[in-house]
């Protein structure tokens, strides 16, 4: 953690030079006193590890416990990747114990993202591939930028998983049936041309995709919160009270999915091209 530095180290390291260890993994500012910026600073792509996935959840808990903030947008400090997913590391020849817990904390990160009293909305400027389009999905509005090269989508079945059911039930929400069963089993992943036009985002900017999501945070701050958290609940309670139900039950599928052999191989042999690329 940053905070364990000397104040003298921290004020001459530059940040880039900091290894993940060192990093807080996110960072949080207030550009005015009811928005909250969240920016995910995991580099080198702010995948998703377990102490990622925590340090997100705290961070919401955070940003929460003052009342006058309404919204928060959520977005990446890197200039091309809001977020590259899962961290697959935690998926490759895991102990267990660790990849349970890796799950739980996956599943509390989109329990409380999709749940919070606030208003989210996803500033997605670069890549937003499977959990990076997870959390962009978990927010209620996204603004993406129109950038040809960026790609956002579900692509699990290209490293020979699945996405989970409660995954699967949010892309179907969020596109609707016919896309997702299309999406899902290609391991599609989206042009942001392409991601407006089912609506997996928003909109799309030329601009610097932060001062549009500050606009639109701006907006959905201004309503009154009471009725706009009711709403939300009423559209989102179902598919939370259901995954609050089986936690359990999801993190055996998941365990017993991702140590089957078959599956660490092709997870390994994904790495290992990443990694030549
Ligand atoms: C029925 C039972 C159900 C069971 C369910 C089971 C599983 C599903 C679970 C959940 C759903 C979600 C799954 C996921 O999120 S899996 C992750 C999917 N993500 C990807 O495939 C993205 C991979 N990355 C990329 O495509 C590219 O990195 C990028 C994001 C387009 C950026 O490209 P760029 O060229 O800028 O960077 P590099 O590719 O050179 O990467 C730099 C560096 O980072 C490493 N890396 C990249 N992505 C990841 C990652 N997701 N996890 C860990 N590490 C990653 C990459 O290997 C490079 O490392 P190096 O050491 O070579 O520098």
């Amino acid at each position: 953690m940053l905070s364990r530095l000397s104040p003298l180290a921290q004020r001459t390291i530059s940040p880039r030079l900091l290894s993940n260890a060192q990093r807080t993994l996110v960072n949080i500012s207030y550009p005015s006193p009811k928005i909250a910026v969240l920016e995910l600073d995991r580099p080198p792509v702010n995948s998703l590890s377990l102490e990622m996935s925590a340090k997100i959840v705290e961070s919401i808990k955070e940003i929460e416990s003052n009342p006058e903030v309404q919204a928060m947008v959520l977005k990446s400090s890197n200039p091309k990747i809001f977020s590259a997913g899962l961290d697959i590391t935690e998926m490759n020849r895991p102990t267990v114990a660790r990849l349970e817990d890796f799950w739980r904390n996956i599943q509390t990160l989109f329990l409380t993202l999709y749940s919070t009293r606030l208003s989210t909305i996803a500033s997605i400027d670069g890549h937003s591939p499977a959990g990076g389009c997870l959390l962009a999905m978990s927010c209620d509005y996204r603004i993406m930028s129109a950038t040809p090269s960026y790609k956002i989508g579900l692509n699990e079945t290209k490293l020979g998983i699945a996405a989970p059911y409660w995954l699967k039930d949010l892309f179907v929400t969020t596109i609707g049936y016919r896309e997702a069963e299309v999406g899902l089993a290609l391991g599609k992943l989206y042009s942001p041309k392409e991601a407006l036009e089912i609506k997996l985002v928003d909109e799309l900017v030329d601009s610097p995709v932060i001062d549009v999501a500050l606009k639109r945070a701006d907006e959905w701050a201004s309503i009154p919160e009471k009725g706009r958290v009711a709403s939300k609940v009423m559209l989102r309670g179902a598919m939370i009270q259901d995954l609050e139900e089986k936690r359990e039950m999801d993190v055996g599928w998941f365990r017993d999915f991702i140590m089957e052999e078959g599956v660490q191989k092709g997870i390994e042999g994904y790495l290992k091209n990443l990694s030549k690329k």
